[in-house]
């Protein structure tokens, strides 16, 4: 080896060793900022003056067990809820999200209402690339990007005088699911599947103007996509807690196939409708609702379609699973709760049969229970603001960008609020008790400009059906399967369910 070959060779060996030493040191450096740049975020709430939760974890704030065990968010907000429990607000983190709940009734009710010009926004947001459809939902759509305009388009075929003019809407489904019941003998019914069928044709039925066929012995695909669509999973969870993961992952709730089911469902509706003289549904009312605001482009037909179909899938989304949820836990506390029951049985039985919506809405035993199972059960156990305004409100300033939720299930189940909330209690909703209460203790539709679109729908849907059911069947427990109380342990983002099987027994009734 020549002189200039070794020399070579220890450069080389030379540079190995700065390159490796510059390496490791700048990865250290940049870990070391790294955590200080968290440590940083961690301290919000304290260089804030709010009082808060540690965060637990440098990179999951405060959130860890909600993806890495079986904990819940509903946990996660009791616990914090009952964290330090006098103070009107708390903070905690999201990840490095600082969010603030807010506890005070009072400061509920200014976030919701009062100052809804600085909370106007939900505290996520969806990309119309990626889900344009649940983009296009009330519900996910910012105040300046046509919330109020989409809003308009679905109140008109939502209303109480719209609904009851079309009894037969909830009647026809109603004699399906009697025929079901009839047909099986005696058997064992699961409540989930029933009250999912029941959902599904009345929401083809006002939706679309179609039969969901949901009892039928063919496979309606209606009633398969309907089943299909989760509201449960990761992706929700962290569309709530982590805007800037949930947009690089690309979570979307109406899969490719969805979203192209609903546009020809519409599509061919909507061509079928056209000179139609039969009952209408919300198809028509919002197409007409949407061809007189200036906001849409109407003249492009795809986009008209597009613009209609958006509409019914909020109702679709938004409508049929918490509908059919709070119908079939209802009825489930019903058989659990048998002298409810029949105190309920007499109220109905004294319409002697004549069962009229205007007639069910005035029962006011049934809307007790209706509260309480929505008190014990609300399928939206939180709502979530983002603030855009700068906004004074007493004990904490509110900055844009801040992130606010109010802990609904928390209050709904504070035994300041409602002594025993673990026991399904319809007298928590006697006119007296109300009285005594502060009206933001019962937030299940939610409160103020942003409050529930489709509560007519769904108390109308309820209470006509469940009545229905009473008068008819008395609810028993199962023959061949166990029944225990129901315990709440999925609560995924914002809304509840129950993982349980709820098995139930129906009796004729003489009539
Ligand atoms: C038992 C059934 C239902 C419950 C408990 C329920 C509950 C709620 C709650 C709590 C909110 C407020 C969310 C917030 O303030 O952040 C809400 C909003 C909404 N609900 Fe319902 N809902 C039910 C059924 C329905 C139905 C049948 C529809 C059908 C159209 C519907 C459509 C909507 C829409 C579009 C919004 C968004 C409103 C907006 O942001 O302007 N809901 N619902």
């Amino acid at each position: 080896m020549s002189s200039r070959d070794s020399i070579q060779i220890e450069n080389m060996e030379f540079l190995n060793y700065i390159n490796i030493d510059i390496i490791l040191g700048l990865s250290l450096g940049i870990v070391v900022l790294l955590y200080l740049y968290l440590e940083w975020k961690y301290r919000h709430w304290k260089r804030r003056g709010v009082p808060h939760l540690k965060a637990n974890s440098l990179i999951f704030g405060n959130v860890k067990e909600l993806f890495f065990s079986k904990d819940v968010r509903k946990s996660l907000y009791d616990h914090i809820y009952n964290y330090h429990k006098g103070e009107p607000v708390m903070g905690y983190y999201e990840f490095q999200n600082p969010v603030l709940m807010v506890r005070d009734l009072d400061l509920a009710k200014k976030v919701l209402s009062q100052n809804f010009y600085s909370f106007s926004n939900q505290r996520f947001s969806v990309s119309p690339r990626v889900d344009p459809y649940m983009a296009m939902n009330p519900f996910s759509r910012t105040y300046h990007d046509k919330w109020k305009e989409s809003r308009a388009v679905l109140t008109p075929g939502l209303t109480q005088g719209k609904l009851r003019s079309y009894p037969q809407v909830f009647l026809k489904p109603y004699k399906d699911l009697c025929k079901f019941i009839d047909e099986s003998h005696g058997e064992d019914f699961e409540l989930n599947d029933l009250s999912n069928r029941v959902a599904t044709d009345v929401i083809a039925s006002w939706g679309w103007g179609v039969e969901g066929n949901a009892f039928s012995k063919v496979e309606s695909s209606i009633y398969n996509t309907f089943k299909d669509m989760s509201l449960e999973s990761y992706g929700l969870d962290l569309m709530v807690s982590n805007k800037f993961l949930s947009r690089i992952m690309g979570y979307r709730m109406f899969s490719k196939t969805q979203s192209e089911f609903f546009t020809d469902l519409t599509r061919k509706c909507l061509d079928a409708s056209t000179g139609s003289n039969g009952p209408p549904c919300l198809l028509q009312i919002s197409a007409q609702a949407i061809l007189k605001c200036d906001e849409f482009d109407t003249s492009d037909k795809e986009n008209f379609i597009k613009e209609v179909t958006a509409g019914l899938c909020t109702f679709f989304l938004d409508g049929f699973a918490t509908t059919s949820m709070i119908f079939s836990v209802l009825l489930y506390e019903l058989m659990m709760n048998m002298n409810v029951q029949s105190k309920l049985r007499e109220e109905i039985k004294e319409l002697d049969n004549n069962l009229t919506i205007e007639n069910v809405e005035k029962l006011e035993y049934l809307d007790m229970c209706l509260s309480e199972v929505l008190r014990m059960r609300t399928p939206f156990h939180y709502l979530g603001r983002t603030c855009t305004a700068k906004c004074d409100l007493g004990p904490v300033q509110f900055q844009p960008g801040d992130d606010v939720i109010i802990p609904v299930s928390s209050i709904h189940m504070d035994p300041d609020y409602f002594p025993n909330p673990e026991q399904f209690n319809p007298e928590h909703w006697s006119a007296e008790n109300r009285k005594r209460r502060h009206p933001m203790t019962s937030l299940y539709f939610g409160f103020g400009p942003r409050m529930c679109l489709g509560l007519n729908y769904a108390k109308i849907f309820l209470k006509i059906i469940v009545s229905s059911l009473i008068n008819d069947y008395e609810i028993v427990p199962p023959t061949n399967h166990q029944y225990d109380p129901i315990t709440w342990n999925r609560s995924k983002a914002f809304i509840q369910f129950s993982d349980q099987s709820l098995y139930v027994k129906f009796e004729k009734l003489d009539s």
